[in-house]
């Protein structure tokens, strides 16, 4: 059995002190235990988020670090840096960075590398623009930008690692993904992920949607069986929505 996984991805969202108070209003709120829950903020946020969440059950997640360890990246974070702020997880490869910072299928490899290599969970992000959806390339995009991202990948590291399927024309628009749809590209990603190492690992591999995922809609994507999770962004920003996403990934549903 795959442990369900909602990770919150703030963006640019939230002061130190608005992160403070978004987790003591979460604290306030009972969360499943059978979900794993992990919120993504912004880099200043993070030592008082891994404080205050200590003894929750609620990992804290950055959203994005360099793959060298230390060296002249003016304006960088290095997963040494992150690690010893007790952070947890890294998103990988958001299509934001591929998009505005020049991320690529090579950056994400090297960085999921180095995030293994310092103890973190990578999420790592792969999907397609609208474009390729309409000309029907989804399939060959993420399988490319899987095999490329996971290269080099022991099996172990490849079982820790969690998988974000974030169709791009999805994010942020209000209009997800159908679940049918989402399910058909995270089964050919699982499939991807067996034809790379084998069936063992894939069973184990977590892989999540992402895209204007909702405390609505979010049940109709837990429900399908590639589909352990949710990357969310807008519905992550409020303790009482984020609360409501864990509690639907649940077991016990969101009653
Ligand atoms: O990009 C996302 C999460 O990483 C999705 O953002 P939205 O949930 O706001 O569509």
């Amino acid at each position: 059995m795959r442990k369900p996984v909602i990770a919150g991805n703030w963006k640019m969202h939230k002061t130190v002190s608005n992160a403070l108070g978004f987790v003591k209003e979460l604290k306030e709120i009972q969360l499943p235990s059978d979900v794993e829950t992990v919120l993504c903020a912004p880099f200043l946020a993070l030592p008082a988020m891994v404080e205050e969440t200590r003894e929750t059950g609620i990992g804290i997640g950055a959203q994005n670090a360099h793959y060298e360890e230390q060296g002249a990246f003016t304006g960088e974070i290095s997963m040494p840096m992150l690690q010893e702020v007790g952070v947890s997880y890294v998103i990988i490869g958001h299509s934001e960075r591929r998009t505005y910072y020049n991320e690529t299928d090579e950056s994400v490899n090297k960085k999921t590398k180095a995030a293994h290599a310092h103890g973190f969970t990578p999420i790592v992000c792969v999907g397609e623009v609208l474009e390729e959806r309409e000309k029907g390339q989804t399939g060959e995009v993420v399988t490319s930008q899987v095999k490329a991202a996971f290269q080099g990948l022991s099996s172990q590291e490849m079982k820790k690692t969690i998988i974000a399927y974030e169709p791009v024309w999805a994010i942020g628009t209000g209009k997800a993904s159908t679940a049918q749809d989402a399910e058909e590209v995270c089964s050919l990603i699982r499939k991807t992920v067996a034809g790379l190492f084998d069936q063992s690992v894939a069973d184990e591999v977590r892989i999540q949607y992402g895209g204007s995922v909702k405390p609505e809609n979010i049940a109709s994507f837990m429900e399908q069986p590639d589909i352990d999770g949710a990357l969310v962004g807008g519905a992550s920003l409020k303790p009482d929505s984020f609360a409501a996403l864990v509690k639907a990934a649940s077991a016990g549903g969101n009653s």
